[in-house]
């Protein structure tokens, strides 16, 4: 509880003509309704706190005149059942948690006996409000009007450009007419100092490209070349922002909880800050692409590619092709080296899950920052000289890396539920070669509790660095590729022949990198601990905004 003295304003308003306590202090606005009232007399009275850093905005009606919202029936009341000066009322805008980790944005309008005091609420909130730090004042928007059922635009316009004017953030909106057009620009025309963030509207694939502008731009500006994997990277300080309007929208549902473009305004709106590990992806030590959720090859791979050609299939292309991929059953041959991450807490196995202020990620993060002063070198090098190569072998049917747990809608655990988003790991799932009984079973996990790393065909490991070479590039592959020559077909054919019930073994499949085909096979990935931030703040954990008195209808 706090002391009287903290608070900064102590009236009697009205809400609905009813007479409250309302209080403001640093930290919170409080109303309690006034129990000298008899019809009140008996009746519970808990009062109802808003913490002044999940208020978006207040204003005084005067200041609405005839633009007010339609269906803003709270003013309406007032002004129906009181006969009141709308002058002297003013309306406060906040949070308000519902279900499955969607938020809404919730309207109280108090009335006040004289206009002087209205004035001095409103004054001193939106002081108290302004003296918030991290709030974004300008962005600068990107919409792709492709992806996912597009509806991007639509989104951007009926759900998000309201709540932004509301709360006073000025936006430069670019919708994008070409794949590249975002990431172009950021890279080279933007004139990044005018904003506060960037809000990527669309799915994980125009996400990639707003990483990619901006994580380049950076590393060019700080004089950083991004083709050498050994370099540490330096952190990009604009924060983005993302409204889910793509197909999976793993990214946002995997730091948010849910896929819902008022929820992520909102998020950004408040100027929630989260971490993200970015994996960058070499080939020969020429940069290929960075990657924050699912880095897959073989299945998920051969999912992609196949799915890009039924993009007019809209989100079912992903199931369509997932089960013609399954049948396929392709297998790929080659060796996985790894480096573990070594002195990291938690497991890809842990029972507990990367939520909201994180113990793990933040313990982690120390420890990094404590051995990088320690030994006056950057992370990668230091984790390379602590650690040891691991080689794993064999014949798989997928090789996933995800730097976090990729929970989406088909899959609201993920594929590694126990990953974190900003511990400066990856984990590393090898499924090997098995029947398409078993690969059905381990898919299928991937929807219900059970454990789908918990099948004998299945390893995962939590690394900061991996390779992967596929088995024809093992040894001189251009004069391997030439033996084979003309015989390759056959040769594939007898392998078919040779294992009709396992499936297919192919040369190559290709890397699904976030959404985007990589056509190398042979990578080498590492983990670049927290390099970008989000207008997030991780997954809430459900008693925290479990508020019996504040029920939300949806
Ligand atoms: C039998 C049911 C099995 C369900 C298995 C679900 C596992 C889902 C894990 C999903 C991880 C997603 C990681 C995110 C990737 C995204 O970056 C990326 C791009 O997103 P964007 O389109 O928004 O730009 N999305 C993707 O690559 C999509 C991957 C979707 C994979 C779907 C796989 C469906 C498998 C269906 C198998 C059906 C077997 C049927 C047997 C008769
Ligand atoms: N204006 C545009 N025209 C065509 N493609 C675009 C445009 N803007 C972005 N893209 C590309 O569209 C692809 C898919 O975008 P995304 O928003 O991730 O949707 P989805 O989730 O449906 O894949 C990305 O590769 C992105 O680069
Ligand atoms: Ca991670």
């Amino acid at each position: 509880m706090e002391r009287p003295s903290r608070l900064l304003l102590v009236s009697q308003l009205c809400i609905r003509n009813t007479a409250y306590d309302v209080s403001l202090s640093r930290s919170l606005l409080t109303w309690k309704r006034l129990t000298s009232s008899p019809m009140y007399r008996f009746r519970p009275n808990m009062g109802h706190s808003v913490p002044l850093s999940e208020i978006i905005s207040v204003r005084g009606e005067e200041e609405e005149g005839g633009t007010k919202h339609k269906d803003d029936s709270s003013w309406k009341k007032i002004k129906d059942r009181g006969g009141q000066d709308s002058r002297q009322a003013f309306t406060v805008s906040y949070v308000e948690r519902c279900r499955q980790h969607r938020w809404r944005c919730a309207e109280v309008t108090f009335t006040c006996p004289d206009t002087e005091l209205c004035w001095n609420w409103v004054r001193s909130i939106r002081e108290q409000l302004a003296s918030i730090s991290g709030r974004p004042r300008s962005l600068l928007v990107y919409i792709n009007p492709y992806g996912g059922k597009r509806q991007g635009k639509h989104i951007y316009e009926h759900k998000v450009a309201p709540l932004f004017a509301q709360a006073g953030i000025s936006t430069q909106v670019i919708v994008t007419e070409y794949a590249n057009h975002a990431r172009d620009h950021l890279r080279t025309d933007a004139e990044l100092s005018n904003f506060d963030g960037v809000v990527c509207v669309g799915g994980d694939g125009m996400f990639s490209e707003i990483i990619h502008g901006l994580i380049w731009r950076t590393q060019i500006d700080s004089g950083i070349d991004p083709n050498c994997p050994d370099e540490a990277l330096s952190p990009c300080s604009l924060r983005i922002g993302i409204i889910p309007a793509g197909s999976t929208d793993c990214i946002c549902f995997a730091t948010v909880g849910t896929n819902d473009p008022i929820t992520s305004a909102l998020h950004i709106i408040l100027g929630d800050s989260q971490p993200l590990d970015v994996s960058s992806v070499h080939h020969n030590n020429v940069f290929l692409r960075y990657s924050v959720s699912l880095l897959g090859y073989g299945f998920y791979g051969d999912v992609l590619s196949d799915s890009e050609r039924k993009r007019w299939m809209g989100l079912a292309r992903y199931d369509i092709s997932g089960a013609k991929m399954f049948l396929t059953h392709h297998y790929y041959e080659g060796t996985v080296s790894y480096l573990p991450a070594r002195g990291a807490v938690g497991t890809p196995r842990d029972s507990s899950r990367c939520r909201s202020g994180c113990a793990v990620c933040q313990h982690n993060e120390e420890i990094r920052s404590d051995r990088a002063v320690k030994y006056e070198m950057d992370e990668a090098s230091d984790c390379e000289n602590d650690g040891e190569w691991r080689t794993v072998r064999g014949k798989f049917l997928a090789i996933n890396a995800a730097c976090m747990s990729c929970a989406c809608p088909r899959s609201p655990k993920g594929l590694s539920p126990a990953a974190h988003l900003a511990d400066g790991t990856t984990d590393l799932i090898l499924v090997r070669k098995c029947s398409r009984f078993n690969f059905l079973r381990h898919l299928l996990r991937h929807t219900n509790k059970d454990d789908q790393f918990d099948l004998a065909f299945v390893e995962v490991h939590r690394v900061v660095r991996f390779r992967f070479t596929p088995r024809h590039c093992q040894s001189d592959s251009d004069l391997e590729l030439e033996l084979l020559g003309n015989s390759k077909r056959q040769i594939f054919s007898q392998i078919c022949r040779d294992h009709p019930a396992c499936g297919c073994a192919r040369t190559y499949s290709s890397w699904n990198c976030d959404g985007e085909i990589l056509t190398h096979a042979a990578i080498d990935v590492r983990v670049h601990c927290r390099l970008i931030k989000l207008f997030a703040r991780g997954i809430e954990e459900p008693q925290v905004f479990e508020d019996l008195h504040n029920p939300c209808a949806i």
